[in-house]
C-alpha cells in the first residue's frame, strides 16, 4: 500500500486547490512546501501587488478630486503605512492557505523541500513517501536575465520589493509585462520616479495593441518614462566607491542612452521550478517551460504524475501564470486524476488575463492579431468607446473602450476591455465565448443603467445594427404596421 494516495509538491494557488479537493473528497493526501504557505500569489505576487496599487489608486484620486471640484491637498504618502496595508492584507488571507488549516481538513502538511526519488517516491524532511498519484504544483520563480554587468549590482525582484523599507526614489524596471506595468503605476502615484524598459516595440506585447496605446498614454500622462524596443548593453554600479557606494544603478542601452536609478526591478519573465525537483529520478520529462503534461495534465512520461499551475506546459497551449488558470487546472485534475474521465481536455479559449493598472486591461478569448493568426478570415470587429458610456462620462473616466472580436456569423472570438475597473467586467465574456453563445445573448441582456458593462451591451449590439436597420425590416415594418 502507498502511503498517501496523492502527494502534492507545493503549497501555492495550485497545490492548495487540488490538496482541498482531494481531501474533501476522501483521499490520504501530503502537501509538501519549502516556503510559505500560499506560495506565490499570496506572499509575493497578486496579493502584495494589488494591495499596493489600491493605495496607490487612493493617492492618485486625491490627486486628481481637483476635477470634481474638491480641493484636497496633495497626499502625503506614509511608506510604513502602505506598508501595512499591503502586509496586512497578506495577513488577512493567510489563515486560508495555512497548514493548520489544511491539517484540520485531515491533510499531512510536510513544511520541507520534496524531491522524486523514484517513480512513486517522493522524499521530503528525511521521509520516503510513496505515492498512488503526485502532482507537481512548485510554481515558477522570476528569470534573470543575462546582461551584462548585472551580477556586481543590487536588484530586486517580486519576491524581494514588498520588503522595501523605505519607498526607491527612482524604481527602474525592466520589462514591460504585467508586473512591470503595475508596478510603474503603483510607485510613480506613491511618489517614486520611474523609468520602465522594455526590449519588444511596446510594452504589454502580447496584449490588444488598440488598447495599448491609451494605457500607454495614461502612464506617461503619470510622469513614467518609457523606453521601448530597447536593448540594454550593460548595467553598473551608480557609485562603484564613496559614502553612496552601491546605493544605485546605471542602465547603459545599445543607442546610447544611459539611465541612472536608485533601484533596479527585474520583471522579465518567468521560469518554472524544475530544479530540486529531480525529474529524472520519476522519468518525468520537462522543457524549458515546464513539466510537459498532456491536456488532461497528466505527464507524458509519467502515468502516475500529473503537473498544474505555474510549472505545468500543456501540449499545444504552453504555460499560462495566472491564479485563476491554477483554479482550472484543478478542475481539469479532478474530472481527469479522480473521475478517470476520457476526453478531459484543458481549453483556453475562454480564459481570462487583467492587468490591474488603471485603467485596467482585460482580455479574454483572442485579440484581433491572435484571431488573425489563428486562421480566421471573416472576422467583425466591434467597438464601443467608454467616450460614449453614460457612467464613464458621469466618473470623469471616459478613455478607454470595449473592444469585440467575433465571426461574421456572431459568434464572440475575443473581448479587449480597457477601462477603470474592466476586471470585473470580464466575467460574461468568458461565458459567451466559453459556452459559445451568439452575440445577442449580450445584445438582448437588460443590464442597470449607467454602468459601464453597458459598453459591451453597445458593442455587441453593432452587429446586429446594420439587420435591424436595413431596409428589408423597414419594409416589414411598414407592412407590418397595416395590420389591425
Ligand atoms: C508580482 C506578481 C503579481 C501577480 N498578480 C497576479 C494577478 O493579479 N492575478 C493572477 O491571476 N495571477 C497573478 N500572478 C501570477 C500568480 O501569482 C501565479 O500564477 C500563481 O501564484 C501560481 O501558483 P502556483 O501554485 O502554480 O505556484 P506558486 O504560487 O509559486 O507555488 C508553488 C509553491 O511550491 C513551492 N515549492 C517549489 N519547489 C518545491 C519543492 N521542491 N519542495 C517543496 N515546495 C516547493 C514553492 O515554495 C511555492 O510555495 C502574479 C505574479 C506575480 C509575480
Ligand atoms: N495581473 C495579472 O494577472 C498579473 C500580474 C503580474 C504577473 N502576472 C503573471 O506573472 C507572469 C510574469 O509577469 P512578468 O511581467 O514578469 O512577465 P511577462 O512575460 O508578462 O513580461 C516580461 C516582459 O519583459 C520583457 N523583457 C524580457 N527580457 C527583457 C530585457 N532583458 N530587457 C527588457 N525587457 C525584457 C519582455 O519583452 C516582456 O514584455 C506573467 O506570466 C503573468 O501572467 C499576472
Amino acid at each position: 500500500m502507498p502511503d498517501f494516495d496523492v502527494a502534492v509538491i507545493g503549497a501555492g494557488a495550485a497545490g492548495l486547490s487540488v490538496a482541498a479537493i482531494c481531501s474533501g473528497l476522501g483521499l490520504s493526501v501530503a502537501l509538501i512546501e519549502r516556503g510559505r504557505m500560499g506560495g506565490e500569489c499570496l506572499n509575493t505576487g497578486c496579493v502584495p501587488s494589488k494591495a499596493l496599487l489600491a493605495a496607490a489608486r487612493a493617492a492618485a484620486e486625491a490627486r486628481q478630486a481637483g476635477r470634481f471640484g474638491l480641493r484636497l491637498p496633495p497626499p502625503e504618502i506614509d511608506w510604513a503605512g502602505v506598508r501595512a496595508h499591503v502586509q496586512g492584507a497578506i495577513a488577512r488571507i493567510a489563515p486560508n492557505d495555512s497548514a493548520a488549516r489544511y491539517r484540520g481538513m485531515g491533510v499531512e502538511v510536510i513544511e520541507a523541500a520534496g524531491h522524486f526519488a523514484a517513480p512513486d517516491v517522493i522524499e521530503a524532511a528525511g521521509r520516503r513517501l510513496s505515492f498512488r498519484r503526485a502532482v507537481i504544483a512548485a510554481g515558477s520563480s522570476p528569470v534573470i536575465p543575462d546582461i551584462p554587468g548585472l551580477d556586481g549590482v543590487p536588484w530586486l525582484t517580486n519576491e524581494t520589493l514588498f520588503e522595501l523599507e523605505e519607498p526607491p526614489g527612482h524604481l527602474v524596471i525592466l520589462g514591460g509585462g504585467a508586473v512591470g506595468i503595475e508596478m510603474a503605476q503603483a510607485h510613480a502615484r506613491l511618489g517614486c520616479l520611474v523609468t520602465l524598459v522594455e526590449a519588444a516595440p511596446r510594452i504589454a506585447p502580447g496584449e490588444e495593441e488598440e488598447l495599448v496605446h491609451p494605457l500607454r498614454a495614461a502612464l506617461l500622462a503619470e510622469g513614467i518614462a518609457l523606453h521601448e524596443g530597447a536593448r540594454l548593453a550593460r548595467v553598473e554600479q551608480l557609485e562603484p566607491e564613496g559614502p553612496q557606494a552601491g546605493a544605485g544603478v546605471v542602465l547603459h542601452l545599445a543607442d546610447g542612452t544611459r539611465i541612472a536609478g536608485t533601484h533596479l526591478l527585474l520583471a522579465t519573465g518567468r521560469a518554472p521550478r524544475l530544479a530540486g525537483l529531480d525529474l529524472p529520478a520519476a522519468h518525468v520529462a520537462a522543457t524549458p517551460q515546464g513539466v510537459r503534461t498532456r491536456r488532461d495534465l497528466r505527464s507524458v512520461s509519467n502515468r502516475r504524475v500529473w503537473a498544474v499551475g505555474d510549472i505545468a506546459d500543456p501540449e499545444g497551449l504552453g504555460p499560462r501564470r495566472l491564479t485563476h488558470a491554477a483554479s482550472q487546472h484543478a478542475a481539469v485534475l479532478v474530472r481527469s486524476m479522480l473521475f478517470r474521465l476520457p476526453g478531459t481536455r484543458l481549453d483556453y479559449a475562454a480564459l481570462p488575463r487583467v492587468t490591474y493598472t488603471d485603467p485596467e486591461l482585460a482580455q479574454i478569448g483572442l485579440t484581433e492579431a491572435e484571431a488573425r493568426a489563428a486562421g480566421h478570415r471573416d472576422l467583425r470587429i466591434l467597438r464601443w468607446p467608454l467616450a460614449e458610456n453614460d457612467r464613464a462620462i458621469a466618473e470623469g473616466r471616459p478613455e478607454g473602450m470595449v473592444k469585440l472580436v467575433a465571426t461574421s456569423r456572431g459568434r464572440l472570438l475575443g473581448a479587449s476591455l480597457l477601462a477603470a475597473g474592466a476586471g470585473e467586467m470580464a466575467g460574461p465574456y468568458g461565458l459567451l465565448i466559453g459556452r459559445r453563445l451568439p452575440l445577442s445573448a449580450l445584445a438582448s441582456l437588460t443590464l442597470p443603467y449607467p454602468t459601464l458593462a453597458e459598453a459591451g451591451k453597445r458593442a455587441a449590439g453593432a452587429f446586429y445594427a446594420p439587420k435591424l436597420l436595413s431596409p428589408f425590416t423597414k419594409r416589414v415594418i411598414t407592412l407590418l404596421k397595416h395590420l389591425p
